[in-house]
């Protein structure tokens, strides 16, 4: 019976933060976790280093669901994101260690391939609706069968999903909180005219989709959907937020445009009435702050009963780690929907190598033993941490507001 020697936390940012739970077993096998919570990332940090790795040394790694539920009941204060994503990095590492003793990637021990490869979707932004537009068309000619549309709003110095002229869209690159400001008129306005531009210019043979990013309230979202049913769009993200998940009723009532909640999210717990109610289309939790592997399963698995499809977050906040992990899910499940797809910089890449490849607006995890990703630790040595920070979001008039 193998047994877990070791366990560290990683910390590397090669051009962002990344957490990485690294687990060895007494016979030399490895397994990796992504453990980075945006923002938040040393507050998992101690957690893990503090309070879980004490309690893994000495187990047997094969026991996934008795260490999930040991870390999860044990814990006694259950759920929340910084105790979810440590337990995700703890889960994705032993799973990875089972599909290295196997010999298998760890899509085979999930089931194996429900599908030839996961459709993912790219990112397209820019300030102006024709900016936005040409870096679609230039995603589409990537083969990307789906594409997520974000474009600046007149009148506002700055937008969520925009990138500034010439850069990467990053939004956690302050070392403090920036603040930028948000006007619900002048983005309803613009949507519209966006998704009408886009199917003029795009044609009907590609999946736009949009992320309001928990911006409207219920009957704002209502008339957004309404207002985008014409141009037929894949799904709106986070139209309001989920807290209060009842609030999706009232979206629901007014419109047909399909709806994805739940990148925030960090247990079934948090999509449960949403899903049982058919408030939402495409569930957004995700392997790294979902409780790992084996949760996004299961949160899957209450999902298929009502015909609600996956749609996982995919930001380049999540690592290549998590990645893999979300393709492996993705690839085995029944219900798959769309995974999103922020390609990481060749830093990022460098620094974890791995077998997950795109292909023709899809990917596939690989077939190499475990989740087939690695940190190279030489070369995450060389991107000290540094401190960043979300944006926070005031109405024009100061309000803080939803980010
Ligand atoms: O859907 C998305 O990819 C975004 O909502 C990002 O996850 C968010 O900006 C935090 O990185
Ligand atoms: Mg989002």
């Amino acid at each position: 019976m193998p047994r877990i020697v070791s366990a560290r936390v990683i910390v590397t940012s090669p051009g962002r933060n990344f957490l990485t739970l690294k687990i060895t077993c007494d016979d030399g096998t490895t397994g990796v976790g992504d453990a980075t919570l945006n923002g938040r990332e040393m507050a998992v940090a101690s957690y893990l280093s503090e309070h879980v790795v004490p309690c893994l040394i000495g187990r047997d790694p094969h026991r996934i669901e008795d260490i999930w539920q040991y870390l999860y009941k044990g814990a006694y204060w259950r759920r929340g994101p910084v105790t979810m994503t440590a337990i995700a990095a703890v889960d994705m590492a032993l799973w990875d260690i089972k599909g290295k003793v196997a010999g298998l990637p760890v899509y085979q021990l999930l089931g194996g391939a429900s599908r030839d490869g996961c459709m993912v979707y790219a990112h397209a932004n820019g300030t102006t609706v024709a900016d936005t537009i040409a870096v679609a068309k230039a995603e589409i000619a990537k083969g990307y069968k789906a594409v997520r549309l974000q474009c600046g709003v007149p009148g506002l110095a700055s937008t969520y999903g925009v990138a500034k002229p010439g850069q990467r869209y990053e939004p956690a690159d302050a070392d403090l909180p920036a603040e930028s400001r948000w006007s619900t008129e002048r983005y309803l306005r613009i949507v519209p005219e966006l998704f009408a531009a886009a199917r003029e210019a795009l044609g009907w043979d590609v999946h736009l989709l949009h992320d309001v990013h928990h911006r409207l309230t219920p009957i704002e979202a209502g008339r957004l959907g309404k207002d985008l049913e014409p141009y037929r769009p894949f799904w709106i993200e986070d139209p309001t937020p989920a807290e209060n998940q009842e609030a999706f009723r009232l979206i629901r009532q007014h419109t047909t445009t399909p709806i994805a909640v739940g990148e925030v999210f960090n247990s079934i717990w948090d999509a449960k009435h949403l899903i049982e109610h058919q408030l939402i289309d495409y569930i957004r939790a995700t392997v790294v702050h979902a409780g790992g592997i084996t949760h996004l399963r299961r949160i899957a698995a209450l999902a298929d009963l009502y015909q609600v499809r996956t749609g996982c977050h995919g930001a380049t906040d999540l690592s290549p780690v998590a990645m893999a992990a979300a393709l492996h899910v993705g690839l085995s499940i029944p219900n798959f929907g769309v995974q999103e797809h922020m390609p990481h910089t060749a830093e990022t890449d460098a620094v974890f190598p791995h077998a997950y490849t795109y292909t023709d607006g899809m990917m596939h995890p690989g077939d190499a033993p475990g989740l087939g990703v690695e940190i190279d630790e030489t070369l995450a040595a060389d991107y000290p941490y540094a401190r960043a920070y979300l944006p926070v979001n005031r109405l024009e008039d100061g309000t803080l507001f939803h980010w």
